[in-house]
């Protein structure tokens, strides 16, 4: 693996003031976070967060996706429960990239699902690997982590890195009009464990 942590410093946000560590992935080019808050190094699970990269979502407030709701409410929950760790994956589109995600939501736009987009634009429905985590794990001595996701593939690809998924916590937050149609292409066509009846509005208040 070419990832090598990089540097680590303060990150004060609106709920706690996490420790931002940097690392390198000299294959791809890219670079990965983590956020993390308390002592990870005692034996019980950390709660934690494996986040893809939406820009849109994230940053741009897109209301398309889910994705920027669920990165606030991971960050709240692991500033309530005072330790937690949060990796921040550089995998824009479901590792499809920006640009490619544009030319996805262009397809939407006109009719397909997140889905049939992907594989008009030839390909796969989800290209993410997740391999990084290993060594970002280990550097900060995480092996036993409480998932807040909806992806069993996400549970599925950390098992399959030796890493234990002692529990998975449900992360529904931030379904609107506009992304309901894809929340629900989500559970059927990718299998996310969730349904219109597990989002709560008030999930994501205080
Ligand atoms: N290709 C593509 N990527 C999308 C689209 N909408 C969101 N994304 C990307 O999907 C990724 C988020 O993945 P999701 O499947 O929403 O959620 P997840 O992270 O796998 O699952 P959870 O842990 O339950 O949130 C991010 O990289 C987003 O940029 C879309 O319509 N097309
Ligand atoms: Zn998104």
């Amino acid at each position: 693996m070419s990832l090598r942590f990089v540097a680590s410093s303060r990150l004060p946000t609106p709920w706690a003031t996490f420790t931002m560590h940097g690392f390198e992935d000299s294959e791809t080019g890219k670079e990965h976070l983590a956020l993390t808050l308390g002592d990870l190094e005692e034996d019980q699970a950390v709660l934690a967060r494996v986040h893809s990269e939406c820009l849109t979502g994230d940053a741009l407030f897109s209301l398309r996706c889910d994705c920027g709701f669920q990165l606030q409410e991971a960050l709240k929950r692991i500033a309530k429960e005072g330790r937690g760790a949060l990796l921040y994956l550089r995998q824009e589109g479901r590792g499809i990239g920006l640009l490619n995600k544009i030319r996805a939501y262009h397809l939407q736009d006109a009719g397909a699902d997140t889905v049939e987009a992907n594989e008009r634009l030839g390909f796969a429905a989800d290209l993410r690997d997740y391999s990084m985590l290993i060594p970002m794990l280990k550097h900060l001595n995480i092996q036993k982590v409480r998932l807040m996701t909806n992806n069993p593939r996400k549970v599925a690809a950390l098992e399959n890195y030796g890493l234990q998924v002692e529990e998975r916590l449900p992360l529904t937050t931030g379904m609107n009009p506009h992304n309901a149609g894809y929340l629900d292409t989500k559970a059927s066509k990718l299998g996310h464990m969730m349904s219109a009846d597990d989002f709560n509005p008030k999930d994501s208040e205080d």
